[in-house]
């Protein structure tokens, strides 16, 4: 798993190694590998490096002074740069005393318009960790000048350190460099950030347990259930499907085929749409009401099953089989609207819940808001519940804290029918046993994964996303180690 660690604890951790670092030590290996990444940047965008244009956008702090000492660094590669300081009387000092040494030239904000406007590369060292806030007018007005190519010093100036949000003007990066651990606006805003780059800077012992986790594609090979000798049909656990309707039936095919595909175990349909399901998919047992459905070890209940009287019969039906359960569309919808509902759970049976921004607010009462990884923790917590916020980063949380985020690679799963796949590769997942948390996650990166092979650039529909979990399956099980 790759850890993501908030600002509060990154400087903690780079307390105690400042102090047993020679002083600058640190910020020499920041700022080398900035100079490093923007040389590569300059000759991918222009060419070459030797004789193109730098500006520096400086603030008061030490994310400045990274900037200006990779200014500095850049001279000796016959860049031409300029600093433009916003506080000049504050601008770090021993990385400003190192850039004039190497002959930059050094503007105030008012005379630094040209230079910005001139650049080859922007590097962004306005402001780093210690940012509060939407940016202040004048660096929001520089901000809003930049067309080149920008790199960001440790995380683009604007966007919140550790939620990601950004309100105002902020720096959308082509590439971030940052040092010793990513931060959570890496996973959380990955848009603003561009392709992010970690610096080792001796970090790593000092930090601890991280505060939120990204799988990595290792993590969900390990964790997909693949069936050995000794197993049959059964025992991949048998999913049930409680979704769709007679008159709205996609949602149901869509659900079900996806639980076919993620693993070997058997799947059951009940509701009004099986003869439509099993046309579809002629493996799954299919019955006409939960309650004749016979065993399963997980149910997946809500994609297009309604919010009325038999909605919530059927959802509270499936609540009371004790075993695990994805509520996902109208069956967080009916939660929200009747929570006794969860009365009916056996508390020791895990549950995952799958809302998009809107739902989560019918659930909560609030909008996620600016820190999605707190929202989600605390709607955890409260339902005793997986939550699982969708979004471009879905961020899963589990209500023992623990938390991951899933990036998507484009924005393709942003279409009708996507949410009823997702849910049915989790359904599929419980059953086979897996800790709910991480079957949630899991089942978010290979949906992520299906959407981006089944897309290759331009829009999919939910159909072909389903029929691209297999491809993405056999991509993340590539990396099973033998
Ligand atoms: N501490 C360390 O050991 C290291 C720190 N490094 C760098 O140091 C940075 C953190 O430095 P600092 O703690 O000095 O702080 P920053 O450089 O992040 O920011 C501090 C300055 O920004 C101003 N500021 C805050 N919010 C603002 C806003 N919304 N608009 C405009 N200005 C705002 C503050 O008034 C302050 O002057 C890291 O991001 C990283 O770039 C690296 O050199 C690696 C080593
Ligand atoms: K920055």
């Amino acid at each position: 798993m790759l850890g993501i660690w908030t600002t509060d604890r990154i400087r903690a951790a780079e307390e105690k190694l400042l102090a047993v670092t020679p002083e600058g030590a640190l910020m020499h290996k920041a700022a080398f590998g900035v100079a490093v990444h923007a040389a590569q940047m300059l000759a991918k965008h222009v060419g070459r490096v030797s004789g193109t244009r730098v500006t520096l956008l400086v603030g008061a702090g030490n994310n400045g002074g990274d900037a200006l000492w990779a200014g500095a660094f850049l001279r000796k590669r016959g860049v031409r740069v300029t600093a433009v300081l916003l506080k000049p009387e504050r601008a770090h000092e021993a990385g400003l005393a190192a850039l004039r040494r190497a002959r930059g030239r050094v503007v105030t904000a008012d005379d630094g318009w040209p230079s910005i406007e001139q650049a080859d590369l922007v590097i962004d060292g306005i402001v780093g960790l210690s940012a509060r806030g939407p940016l202040r007018s004048d660096a929001a007005a520089l901000v809003e000048h930049v067309s080149a190519p920008v790199l960001a010093v440790d995380l683009p100036s604007g966007v919140d350190p550790d939620t990601g949000a950004v309100d105002g003007p902020a720096v959308r990066a082509t590439r971030t460099v940052t040092f010793g651990a990513r931060k959570p606006v890496h996973v959380l805003n990955p848009g603003f950030c561009g392709q992010i780059h970690l610096v080792d800077i001796g970090l790593a012992e000092e930090l601890g347990e991280p505060d939120l986790v990204q799988l990595g594609v290792a993590d969900v090979a390990a964790a997909w259930p693949v069936p050995g000798p000794e197993d049959n049909k059964y025992t991949q656990g048998v999913t049930g499907i409680a979704a769709g309707s007679a008159t709205y039936p996609g949602a149901a095919v869509l659900a079900t085929g996806s639980a076919v595909l993620a693993t070997s175990g058997m799947v059951r349909y009940a509701g009004s749409a099986a003869d439509v399901v099993r046309a579809d998919w002629p493996e799954v047992i299919g019955t006409g009401s939960v309650t004749d459905a016979g065993r399963v070890q997980s149910w997946v209940a809500g994609p297009g099953m309604g919010t009325g009287n038999e909605g919530r019969a059927t959802l509270r039906h499936v609540l009371e089989q004790g075993v695990p359960v994805c509520a996902d569309a109208d069956a967080i919808t009916l939660i929200a609207k009747f929570p006794d509902l969860l009365d009916a759970r056996d508390p020791d049976t895990p549950l995952v819940l799958t809302p998009h921004a809107g739902e989560f607010e019918r659930l909560t009462g609030a909008a996620p808001g600016a820190d999605r990884a707190a929202a989600a923790r605390a709607a955890a917590r409260r339902f005793d519940a997986v939550v699982l916020l969708k979004g471009h980063s879905t961020v899963v949380a589990a209500p023992d804290g623990r938390t991951l985020v899933n990036v998507a690679n484009g924005s393709w799963l942003a279409t009708a029918g996507s949410g009823d796949v997702l849910s049915g590769l989790i359904g599929a997942l419980l059953a086979a046993g897996l800790d709910p948390w991480l079957a949630a996650g899991a089942a978010a990166h290979v949906h992520g994964l299906a959407a981006y092979l089944a897309a290759d650039g331009v829009p999919v529909p939910a159909s072909k996303i389903q029929a691209a979990i297999p491809a993405a399956i056999r991509a993340v099980l590539a990396y099973t180690p033998r």
